[in-house]
């Protein structure tokens, strides 16, 4: 585990009085932890690009990085279409799973880290192409803001996302409320918009978020009884996937690898 101080200290121990501490942004912590794990990047690499507001700063530093010649010979799978329109923006050279079906490294946000670095993930509704991204990566770096951290998943009492077939939502949704009761789950379709219209994720699947009042307890079994839903596709639990998950709070940067 590593640590370094982002608040600046006194400049001369002769000061009689220390500069205030610099409260840093949930953004600028989010940018933090992405440089850090952009430097685990090489030349040649072929790498995973997150989707979300923390992935999007790394997103934005390889392509810095390259148009710079520091890096060289890069390829991207990007994990969402946005991203592949950031990278796209970017002049960062993509291909996909089909051609590179064993990626070096990749660099993505979540919404929860537990204990065990077991996520969730999905909250902006791309954790179908994550998981088959970052399932396919060598090493999967997590960037968070301390935030993030959890002491189980379900923990933070926002949403664990289910990407489901649009076919009878309401029957799945119920059915997977039903798996969880003893853990007071609720189950709710994302919609957006004024007109409240369901979310329609980028491989044209409906998400289910469900709310847990307590924890779901085996992470494994749990996966295992979801994905045994007709009507499910994916969801957003990345059990043991994480090899390491680098924290940015307020008093540094934390490297956390799996052991
Ligand atoms: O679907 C979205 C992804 O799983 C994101 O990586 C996750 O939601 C974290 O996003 P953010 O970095 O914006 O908090």
């Amino acid at each position: 585990m590593e640590a370094g101080l982002l608040v600046p200290s006194s400049p001369s121990s002769s000061s009689l009085s220390s500069p205030p501490p610099v409260i840093l942004t949930q953004d600028e912590l989010k940018k933090i932890a992405a440089y850090k794990a952009v430097e685990y990047v090489e030349s040649g690499m072929v790498l995973g690009l997150g989707t979300g507001s923390t992935a999007k700063h790394a997103v934005d530093r390889i392509g810095e990085l390259l148009r710079q010649g520091k890096l060289k010979n890069i390829v991207g799978i990007p994990t969402s279409k946005k991203t592949h329109e950031q990278a796209v923006s970017l002049g960062i050279p993509l291909s996909d799973l089909d051609s590179y079906p064993v990626v070096d490294l990749a660099i993505d946000g979540a919404d929860e880290v537990d204990p065990c670095l077991n996520l969730v993930k999905g909250r902006g509704g791309s954790l179908l192409r994550e998981k088959m991204v970052e399932g396919a990566c060598k090493k999967f770096i997590v960037i968070v803001d301390e935030s993030k951290m959890v002491e189980y998943v379900g923990g933070s009492g926002l949403a664990m996302p289910v990407e489901i077939i649009p076919f009878c939502w309401k029957f799945t949704a119920s059915r997977l409320k039903k798996l969880f009761e003893d853990s007071g789950c609720v189950a709710k379709l994302r919609t957006f918009g004024e007109k409240d219209e369901p979310f329609v994720t980028d491989n044209g699947n409906y998400i289910v978020d469900l709310y847990f009042k307590k924890s779901i307890g085996d992470l494994k079994a749990a996966s295992d009884a979801i994905l045994q839903l007709a009507g499910v596709v994916e969801h957003g639990m990345f059990i043991d996937m994480a090899t390491t998950v680098i924290v940015a709070g307020e008093l540094g940067i934390t490297v956390k690898n799996k052991k």
